[in-house]
């Protein structure tokens, strides 16, 4: 029998404890630095990509059948992918999806995002539980030629997303209204007709999902750069304030976003929601900590308990630091609480109707079980304008 011929791999992931896995390189060639996490969810690669949430990541999908929907501009949570890039078990399939105007490997190529194939993604996530989020490099060559100690001190080199704001460096350049709605059956996506409530929403890094949610429950977004000072958030007159999901460390974001939000729980009664990044900040503007956990929490099927009615919602997850449920000063109390390890999911003001969860109620991917958190929002406007 013919010799069989091993292709020289064409892909590196060097972690900073020494570790190397070789693999099939696709997407851009280059390399690129960032902490390692997994995701689980089973769908949705092209919207954990885009998720702007994931700058200074690399994400490793548990699931094997990554690149078999292809990509759409319809599933975009941003313009082009933010993750840094994609680690996976199986090189990407040919699509088979009538929604798909491009496959995975081009669309990664063509927006300069490098990934790994022909991963063992179960030693590796394992790898990642025991030892926590790894700082590590990726690297594609098209002739296989790597460095590896060179890679490897790049990986220990790096400082980490602790400290580190990234919501500054995803940001909108500058304001924007959106009304499109979320997608529906036959019709795709719609615009809203009469909206009911004013909402300025201050983007640390949205999705676009969390707009078109915005939207459907009846709000009319003005959406605001993460630097939007108090007074030109209350300029636009709004009936609620929206705080959007984002990447890096919330306790970073205190010299513009933690003041912003302490000035206007100062200076009005407007209801307000936050998600993610923006339930962090505004923890931290209410007096309480936020920590950075052992490898976080990313994927799409992660029980969430609601304690006031015990009901519990299965949730998209996607995050790496958490609210410090004991730091809560007096007037705040935790709402929602993972059923996965009891960390803190959401906090409410005792008082008022302000009120925030770490999970993502807008899906994008995964279940839509807290689609009512945005009701509640509208709701709480509502009761505000009708006292
Ligand atoms: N999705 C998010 O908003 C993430 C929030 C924050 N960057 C974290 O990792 O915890």
């Amino acid at each position: 029998m013919a010799d069989t011929v091993t292709p020289k791999p064409t892909a590196c992931l060097a972690l900073a404890d020494g570790t190397i896995f070789y693999g099939n390189g696709f997407g851009a060639y280059g390399e690129t630095v960032a902490e390692l996490c997994f995701n689980t969810a089973m769908t949705g690669y092209q919207e954990i990509m885009t998720d702007p949430s994931y700058a200074g990541q690399i994400v490793t999908f548990t699931f094997p059948h990554i690149g078999n929907t292809g990509v759409t501009p319809e599933d975009d949570e941003t313009a082009d992918p933010v993750a840094a890039g994609m680690v996976v078990k199986w090189d990407p399939t040919q699509s088979s999806n009538w929604r798909a105007t491009e496959e995975l490997k081009s669309w990664l190529t063509r927006t300069g995002r490098i990934a790994i194939g022909g991963i063992d993604t179960p030693r590796l996530t394992r790898a990642i539980r025991q030892q926590g989020a790894p700082h590590v490099a990726l690297a594609h060559d098209p002739d296989g030629n790597f460095d590896i100690e060179a890679l490897v001190a790049k990986a220990r080199d790096w400082s980490g997303l602790e400290g580190l704001d990234l919501a500054k460096d995803v940001t909108c350049a500058q304001s924007y209204r959106w009304d499109e709605m979320r997608w529906a059956w036959p019709e795709g996506y719609t615009r809203q007709e009469a909206p009911k409530h004013k909402v300025v929403a201050v983007d640390y890094g949205a999705k676009r999902n969390i707009l078109r949610c915005l939207a459907s429950a009846g709000c009319d977004v003005t959406v605001l750069p993460a630097t939007a000072t108090a007074a030109e958030v209350l300029a636009h007159n709004p009936d609620g304030v929206f705080l959007s999901n984002g990447p890096g460390d919330p306790a970073a974001t205190g010299e513009y976003a933690v003041p912003m939000i302490k000035e206007i729980l100062d200076s009005s009664d407007l209801p307000m929601f936050g998600i993610c990044l923006g339930h962090q900040m505004l923890a931290l503007a209410l007096g309480g900590k936020t920590v950075k956990m052992n490898h976080g929490h990313h994927g799409a099927n992660h029980p969430v308990k609601e304690n006031a009615t015990g009901k519990v919602e299965i949730t998209s997850m996607n995050h790496g630091f958490a609210v410090d449920a004991q730091s809560l000063p007096d007037g705040v109390e935790e709402t929602h609480v993972s059923l996965f390890d009891g960390s803190n999911c959401g906090i409410r003001m005792k008082d008022r109707p302000v009120y925030s969860v770490q999970h993502h109620p807008e899906a994008s991917p995964g279940p839509q079980d807290s689609f009512y958190l945005f009701e509640r929002f509208a709701e709480a406007m509502d009761a505000r304008k009708s006292a």
